[in-house]
């Protein structure tokens, strides 16, 4: 049998008691997220030796007994050659080809990489559609899950080729985060080109930071969006995210470059820590609170605010002053007060053209003037999360 998988774990420790980079060697389960800078060459291509190096560091891991769920980068990177481009492309159109080139060149990279160590390779394309609907999300858990029992490793990217730009992760810093909440994760480890977040951008003199405890700790460091090869997309700015997602989670994250990921697996203290703190919750839960970018806001009643942040409700038609934005049903909106505060965030169960005639009416009448069908929460309690309290955003 294949080195790792659940019927491994022997050794590892329970859910949420890794308390530094010590303890990550031992994790039950892991998400290891590799970026694009780290498996490229300076000509933009994949790096074969670097790629066989982390592929032997994970599974000298998983031979210890850690289940690894890979996300992985470098789909477009490796697409860019094969289509005669030279830099990435901004426009989504030719990213989706180039990832559509990349993905299978990536995977067949991968599948030689493990082959040398007799472990099997999966795909797994996800959008963010599977991690928020529920049935999609049982869906992937259930794939991840069948494939770590029999010994195969889930090689994780977010589906380029069909993501647009209204619903997308965007970036694999926040997939790795929302995938390690999803496969209940003991850990999230980010592998990059720099060994450690520092505060302030490495080739500007920042020092590094061996552990972030809490948000104050991320006071005064400055986080650059890109890194010096041009690879990646979010720089520090979407991995600090991504560590934050997942430390407010329950899940404590490990930032270091994919050179040191041996080091850090034989439990030796490198990069950046990032302390566990909030409880475990789900995934769509995860994304819902830490989402970029809503499509609408709906302004809510003082009764209204009551009854969706103290009593935990579904916010009715009746309790609605006003709507903005375009959205259709599905759709993540925020609900903010009568002053502007932000209060909530939900999927909405009408479009914003819908809306707006339903406003400040009660559910009969809703039903009398629209039919049987508009008998819904317009956004179920289910599908919200209450954010922290602060002024919107203009
Ligand atoms: N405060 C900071 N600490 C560490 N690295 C930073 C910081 N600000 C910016 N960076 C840059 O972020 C880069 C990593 O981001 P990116 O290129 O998107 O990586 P990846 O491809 O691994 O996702 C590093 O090369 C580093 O130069
Ligand atoms: N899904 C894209 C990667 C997007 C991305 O986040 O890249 P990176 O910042 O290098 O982790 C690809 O495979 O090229």
């Amino acid at each position: 049998m294949n080195a790792g998988g659940s019927d491994a774990r022997t050794t590892g420790l329970t859910a949420s008691v890794l308390t530094g980079q010590a303890d990550i060697g031992r994790a039950r389960r892991l998400v290891i997220k590799v970026g694009s800078s780290s498996l490229t060459t300076l000509d933009g291509g994949i790096s074969v030796e670097a790629l066989q190096r982390l592929v032997d560091d994970v599974q000298r891991l998983r031979a210890r007994g850690t289940d690894v769920v890979l996300v992985s980068s470098g789909a477009i990177a490796a697409g860019l050659a094969p289509l005669g481009l030279s830099v990435r492309p901004h426009d989504l159109a030719t990213q989706q080809a180039a990832a559509a080139v990349g993905q299978g060149m990536l995977l067949a990279h991968y599948t030689r990489a493990f082959a040398a160590h007799a472990t099997t390779v999966s795909q797994v394309l996800l959008t963010v559609e599977d991690l928020i609907r529920r049935t999609h999300y049982t869906n992937a858990l259930r794939a991840v899950e069948k494939l770590l029992s029999l010994g195969a490793v889930p090689v994780v990217n977010e589906n380029d080729a069909v993501a647009t730009h209204e619903i997308r992760f965007g970036d694999n810093d926040r997939l790795a985060a929302l995938t390690a909440n999803l496969v209940r994760a003991d850990g999230l480890v980010l592998l990059s080109d720099v060994d450690a977040l520092h505060d302030g951008p490495p080739d500007e003199g920042g020092r590094p930071i061996p552990c972030i405890d809490d948000a104050a700790d991320l006071r005064g460091v400055t986080l650059g969006r890109r890194g010096k090869a041009g690879v990646g997309t979010g720089g520090m700015v979407t991995k600090v995210e991504a560590a934050r997602i997942t430390a407010d989670n329950g899940i404590p994250a490990v930032l270091t470059s994919a050179s040191q990921a041996g080091r850090l697996f034989a439990g030796e203290t490198v990069g950046t820590f990032f302390t566990a703190r909030g409880r475990r919750r789900g995934a769509r839960s995860a994304w819902l609170a830490h989402l970029a970018h809503v499509k609408g806001r709906l302004t809510v009643d003082d009764g209204a605010v009551a009854a969706v942040v103290h009593r935990r409700r579904s916010l009715l038609a009746a309790g609605i002053t006003a709507v903005t934005g375009e959205f259709e049903p599905s759709d993540p909106v925020e609900i903010a007060g009568p002053d502007g505060t932000v209060h909530a965030r939900g999927l909405v169960a009408f479009s914003s053209v819908e809306l707006p005639g339903m406003l400040g009416r009660s559910t009969t009448e809703i039903v009398r003037l629209y039919g049987e069908d508009h008998q819904r929460e317009v956004v179920h309690a289910d599908d919200m999360v209450r954010v922290a309290a602060g002024p919107a955003e203009d």
